[in-house]
């Protein structure tokens, strides 16, 4: 039987969320981005990495990357959580902007929605949404991407939900099956 590790970074709470729906379905051993030196990534024939998305940008993948990277034999898996509702267009540019073309074809990568959270935000992320807010606000003819991302952003909201894992879980059970 393969055993799995789940890592992950949340700042505001969405991904550990999802963490915990993920941790219901399939049994993993789960630890925090800044404890993964403590554990033994040899022990683990597939390793998960769980983060939300800042300005385009998975949280924390480079030091997972650096960590897995040279575990040729693992399976490598990663969820995102973004405020922004699933297209193929944000998936595929969270490919672009995170991955290598070589890490791509090694890295399966999932996209769960999830929200915003100001009471739970730091300074300077609140202070980055804010300028981010008011870019939009002055930009003459937005997009409707645009527009949709300016209302969202006023306040806080959840749009998580526990059946957008469920690509993640069977994904994870056909590969619990093959080996
Ligand atoms: C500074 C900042 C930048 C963000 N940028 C994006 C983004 O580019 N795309 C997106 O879909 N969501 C974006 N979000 C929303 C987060 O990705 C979302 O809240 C995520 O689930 C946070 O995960 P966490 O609470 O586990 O840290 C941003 C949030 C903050 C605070």
């Amino acid at each position: 039987m393969e055993s799995i590790l789940l890592i992950y970074k949340s700042k505001t709470g969405f991904t550990k969320k999802y963490v915990d729906w993920i941790t219901e379905a399939i049994t993993c051993r789960v630890i925090p981005l800044d404890e993964m030196n403590n554990a033994d990534m040899n022990t683990y024939d597939i390793i998960i990495y769980g983060a939300g998305i800042h300005a385009g940008r998975i949280q924390g993948l480079k030091e997972f990357k650096m960590k897995v990277l040279s575990l040729v034999s693992k399976k490598i898996v990663v969820f995102v959580t973004g405020g922004a509702p699933y297209s193929e267009e944000i998936f595929t540019n969270i490919k672009m902007n995170n991955y290598s073309p070589d890490e791509l074809n090694r890295f399966k990568l999932f996209y769960f929605q999830s929200g915003l959270n100001y009471e739970k935000m730091g300074l300077s992320d609140k202070a980055m949404m804010k300028i981010y807010h008011k870019i939009l606000e002055l930009k003459k003819n937005r997009s409707d991407i645009e527009d949709g991302t300016n209302k969202a952003i006023s306040g806080s909201y959840d749009h998580s939900s526990r059946e957008y894992i469920e690509p993640l879980i069977t994904y994870l059970k056909q590969l619990l099956i093959k080996s």
